[in-house]
């Protein structure tokens, strides 16, 4: 995995057919898709379950490019492994999850994978300032974790300011939660680079007709590198 700041669309497949997920995430990678974001939730830190590593595993040989696992569990520690068994290239921990993130992130990094700190809306960015020089992507949530289709919530000072913390190391800003063609250029102007998107990647396709999935992928990144023009 190089690092670049171009904008790359990371679509969520908990907007997917769940009975589907190997021909789904082939089907956006076909029609575009520069990293496949999955959400892990355990109903514990999240008041929604999804699936876990095991699912993350039958999904990986469907994937060419970047498997971007979004863990929404409490506690990570005793999963870390399990994930990077499974091929995870990027692993995300919620700063929120514990009181060790430090000794969390090494492990990620230690396990082979790419770290990643994901920070809740109520969570300031001073929460992630001495994590810096331990991260490869910091993961802005524009929404509360737990569901999909919900309504963005506008975090750009937050961004701006880990852009600011961020300097010239290789962290990528990530962001989730109610990204669309209209939230997209707000956040990619405050400095993010990945742009995850369930809802507005998957709406209207399906894997037997994916041409919407190419048509909504291509107008999030146009809106999205448009601030640059
Ligand atoms: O982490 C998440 C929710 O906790 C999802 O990645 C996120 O909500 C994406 O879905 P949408 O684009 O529909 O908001
Ligand atoms: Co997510």
């Amino acid at each position: 995995m190089t690092f670049d700041r171009s904008i790359k669309i990371a679509p969520s497949i908990l907007a997917a057919d769940f009975a589907n997920f190997g021909a789904e995430c082939a089907a956006v990678e076909a029609q575009g898709a520069d990293w496949i974001h999955v959400d892990v939730m355990d109903g514990h830190f999240v008041p929604n379950i999804t699936f876990g590593p095991a699912t993350c595993a039958a999904i990986r040989p469907h994937i060419t490019g970047v498997m971007d696992v979004h863990l929404m569990i409490a506690p990570v520690d005793p999963y870390i492994d399990a994930f990077a068994q499974a091929g995870a290239d990027v692993l995300t921990a919620h700063v929120e999850a514990g009181p060790h993130i430090h000794r969390t992130l090494q492990a990620i990094r230690g396990a082979g994978m790419k770290a990643g700190v994901a920070l809740n809306p109520g969570t300031p960015a001073s929460a992630v300032a001495e994590l810096m020089d331990m991260v490869d992507l910091v993961c802005v949530m524009t929404v509360n974790p737990g569901f999909g289709g919900q309504k963005f919530i506008d975090m750009t000072a937050k961004i701006s300011a880990l852009r600011d913390m961020i300097g010239d190391r290789p962290v990528h800003i990530e962001i989730d939660g109610g990204v669309d063609p209209t939230t997209a250029p707000l956040v990619a102007k405050a400095g993010a680079d990945v742009l995850v998107a369930g809802s507005a990647v998957f709406r209207g396709g399906s894997v037997q007709n994916p041409d919407p999935y190419g048509e909504n992928i291509r107008n999030i990144r146009a809106a999205a590198e448009g601030v640059w023009t």
